[in-house]
């Protein structure tokens, strides 16, 4: 059975259409990279999944419904004067469960936020207000709260946003060890795709109300871009690494385009 499915979905806000005709399922234990410039409906498509954002037209099914997915939402640096514990943010990603209050409740809730600390390997800090732990703590305590909940489907919007490289390893390998070990599906929302390319197994490229399925080589070329900019796009390979040459004058245009019109 397929994690997600959707079928001839249309997302649009007034006259601006993010995609339209998006056929796509997802496998138990895909990892699906999802690509786009800023504004292309990446976050938008997230929504969609967590059924906070309904489809202009088409259906979407999440294989178990919301209760299934975890979330790692788009990380802003938590402020310092957060009193909130780790194990606190932990435990809220249980919540929308079916959870007594109970002391048998309470004592399988600790259980299970324990374990999911755990698993990230943060006991260590996992007391301490998350305000002041470093950026890769807090986000290793953010792919905790996902799990803890045993998602089916775990939905990550650009979690490696402003990590240095080893925390980047840390958190990809956290997640791509989720769908290795329970056959959780994966939708990784992500402007760099080198640090995950070994874990991809799929690409959903946005651009500008157009989009590309397929696999890295497939999707990642120099003709399927340059079709989807509209303008030359050149990929090159370089070692293992993926470089995107023209993509990024095509979006700075887009935005500025965009800002005009707001004007
Ligand atoms: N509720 C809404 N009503 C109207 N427009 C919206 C709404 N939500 C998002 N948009 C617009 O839809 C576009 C896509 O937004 P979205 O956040 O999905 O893009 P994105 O691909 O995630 O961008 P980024 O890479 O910048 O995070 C944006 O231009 C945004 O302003």
């Amino acid at each position: 059975m397929t994690a997600i499915s959707l079928r001839g979905a249309r997302l649009s806000y007034g006259d601006r259409v993010l995609w339209d005709g998006l056929d796509l399922d997802v496998e138990p234990g895909e990892f699906l990279a999802v690509l786009g410039p800023n504004g292309s409906g990446k976050t938008s498509l997230m929504r969609v999944l967590l059924g906070l954002q309904p489809l202009s037209s088409g259906t979407v099914t999440v294989t178990g419904g919301n209760r299934a997915i975890g979330y790692i939402p788009q990380q802003r640096a938590l402020e310092v004067s957060m009193t909130l514990r780790g194990r606190d943010l932990v435990g809220l990603g249980l919540d929308g469960h079916r959870w007594g209050f109970g002391l048998r409740n309470r004592r399988e809730r600790r259980i299970r936020v324990d374990a999911a600390i755990a698993s990230v390997s943060a006991t260590r800090y996992a007391d301490e207000p998350i305000g002041v732990l470093s950026g890769g703590e807090q986000q290793r305590l953010r792919v905790a709260q996902a799990l803890v909940g045993d998602p089916t489907v775990l939905l990550c919007d650009e979690p490696l946003l402003s990590l240095d490289l080893a925390n980047q390893r840390v958190v990809s390998e956290l997640i791509d060890k989720r769908r290795r070990e329970a056959n959780t599906a994966v939708l990784f929302v992500t402007h760099e795709l080198n640090p995950v390319l070994p874990l991809v197994d799929r690409v959903l490229y946005l651009v500008n109300g157009r989009f590309r399925i397929g696999t890295p080589d497939e999707v990642m070329n120099s003709r399927t871009l340059s079709e989807l900019y509209r303008t030359p796009v050149e990929v090159v390979r370089v070692r293992d690494q993926i470089l995107v040459v023209g993509a990024g004058a095509c979006e700075e245009q887009t935005h500025h385009l965009t800002a005009e019109a707001a004007s």
